[in-house]
Parts: C-alpha cells; sequence; structure tokens
C-alpha cells in the first residue's frame, strides 16, 4: 500500500499549496544549551531531512523539550552555542490547545492569517481533522481531543514546512489517543512537513515516526529508523522487538 493511500476521503480532499513541500532540512550542529551553571543540552548534532517523521523520546528532565523550544527559538532565558538551522515557515503544538477561548473554534484556526481565502482554508483543514460543522463552536464547548484537533489544524493552516509537537497528546484519554494518533499520521501523509515529536510514549513513537530519538542527558544516544510499513500492528513481533530495543535505551528493564 503507498503511502498516500492511508489518506482518508476528507484530507485527501485538500490539496496543500506547493509551498508546503518541505524544501528545507533540519540540520543542528554541537547545540549546546544551559539554564544557568546547567548544561541541559550537550552537544547535540542532528539532521532531518525534509518530510521525514521524527519522534524523540526520553526520561524526564532529559532535555526534549528544551532541543524543540531551540529549534522553534522560544527560549531567551538560555545560554548555549552551535548552530540550527531550520526552514522558516514551521509551526509549533504544545500539550494544551492554548485556544482563545473568546474565539470560535474557525478564528482560533485563521488567527493572524493573512489570505483573502482564510475563512475558506481554515474550513478545509477544520474538514480535514474532522470538525466540519462545528466553525463556531467556543473552545469550552469542545471536548479535550476536539481542542487538540483545532490546534491541530490551526498548525497545519498555514502549511508549515515543519512541525514541532511537544507532548500534544499527552493529556487525551487512550482511546481518543490512538483516533487522533491515526489521523495525525493522515493529516501528514497529505500535508508532508517535517515533523520532531517529543513524546514519553514508545508506542506512540513507533506508530507514526520513520526514526525514533532517545535523548538521555542532553545527548542523542539512539537514532532508529523504523521502516516497517504502516499501519503498525502493536501486538506484531516486530512492533515488540523495536519497544523492548527502546525501553531498553531509556533503562527500563521489560520482563517477557
Ligand atoms: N526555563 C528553565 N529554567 C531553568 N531550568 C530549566 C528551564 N527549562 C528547563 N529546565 C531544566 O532543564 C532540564 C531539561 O528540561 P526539559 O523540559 O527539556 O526536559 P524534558 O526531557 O522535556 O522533560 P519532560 O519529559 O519532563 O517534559 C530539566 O532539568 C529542567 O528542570
Amino acid at each position: 500500500m503507498t503511502r498516500h493511500a492511508h489518506a482518508n476521503d476528507q484530507a485527501a480532499a485538500y490539496q496543500p499549496p506547493a509551498t508546503a513541500a518541505a524544501d528545507r532540512p533540519v540540520r543542528v550542529r554541537n547545540l549546546v544549551r544551559a539554564f544557568g551553571d546547567k548544561r541541559v543540552l550537550d552537544i547535540v548534532s542532528l539532521d532531518i531531512a525534509p518530510g521525514e517523521f521524527v519522534a524523540l523520546i526520553g526520561k524526564s528532565g532529559s532535555g526534549k523539550s528544551t532541543f524543540l523550544r531551540a529549534l522553534a527559538d522560544l527560549d531567551d532565558d538560555v545560554q548555549g552555542s552551535g548552530s540550527i538551522q531550520v526552514p522558516e515557515n514551521r509551526a509549533v503544538l504544545f500539550q494544551d490547545s492554548r485556544l482563545l477561548p473568546w474565539e470560535n473554534a474557525l478564528n482560533n484556526v485563521t488567527l493572524g492569517l493573512r489570505a483573502t481565502d482564510a475563512g475558506q482554508r481554515g474550513r478545509r483543514v477544520l474538514n480535514d481533522v474532522g470538525l466540519a460543522g462545528r466553525e463556531h463552536a467556543w473552545p469550552n464547548a469542545l471536548s479535550g481531543g476536539e481542542q487538540q484537533r483545532v490546534a491541530l489544524a490551526r498548525s497545519l493552516v498555514r502549511s508549515p514546512q515543519l512541525l514541532l509537537a511537544d507532548e500534544p497528546f499527552g493529556a487525551l484519554d487512550a482511546l481518543t489517543r490512538i483516533k487522533i494518533h491515526d489521523l495525525m499520521f493522515k493529516l501528514v501523509e497529505v500535508h508532508r512537513p517535517t515533523v520532531l515529536l517529543v513524546t514519553h510514549d514508545v508506542d506512540e513513537a513507533l506508530v507514526l515516526a520513520d526514526r525514533v530519538l532517545v535523548m538521555d542527558q542532553g545527548r542523542l544516544i539512539v537514532d532508529k529508523r523504523i521502516s516497517s510499513p504502516h499501519p503498525r500492528h502493536k501486538s506484531s513481533d516486530t512492533f515488540d522487538t523495536l519497544r523492548n530495543e527502546l525501553l531498553a535505551a531509556l533503562g527500563v528493564a521489560v520482563s517477557v
């Protein structure tokens, strides 16, 4: 099955503009970041090819969010050195949806979008995330999963070349997570941004990513390419083997 064969009809109906094609790689060289005298990123170098879906896992406090925030250029209270090259058109998705409570779903998606067809694009992307007909809903009338879909739509409406996602599904219940994984995969197939997904969830990384990185004490200690085809079944032997390998890298003993 081709990668595009998984896109559902709604998602496939949306053809992102040509600029959506991620044509600039991510290139990080010898990145060091410290808060005060605490070194959080310790000489990290990484290349991510355009369109690649990379998951970053690691223990709490290992430096994952600091790395993502460095790529998003979000921290100004941090010291450091090294170089970062990322596409200019990038979007960031956080664990909380960060929707404006006084704006409806559509306005949250299109806020700041200065295109003459902003409304039309907003509706189309809301349709892609399965929220057709909910354009005028207020955030507090949407479930957690729906709010996160609006946030996803807000990220995708600008056709980002790079999507930086920091535990975006961490607060969702298990069933909603499974559904949104499926949706995320289909949307990425259509929109084709380069993705860096920070997650605590090894299974989430293995279900979605082309490549899984493990960070430990500010260093990348594993860089694993996942070649098994999608959809990946958690019950398969390959999945089990990969999961155990990553859990071992995280220092988690696996009992069989
Ligand atoms: N603004 C800050 N000021 C001081 N220390 C910070 C700041 N941000 C992060 N740190 C420290 O840097 C270290 C790495 O934090 P970071 O959030 O990057 O880890 P993480 O791997 O994303 O953790 P988690 O999985 O728990 O979110 C932690 O020890 C944290 O306390």
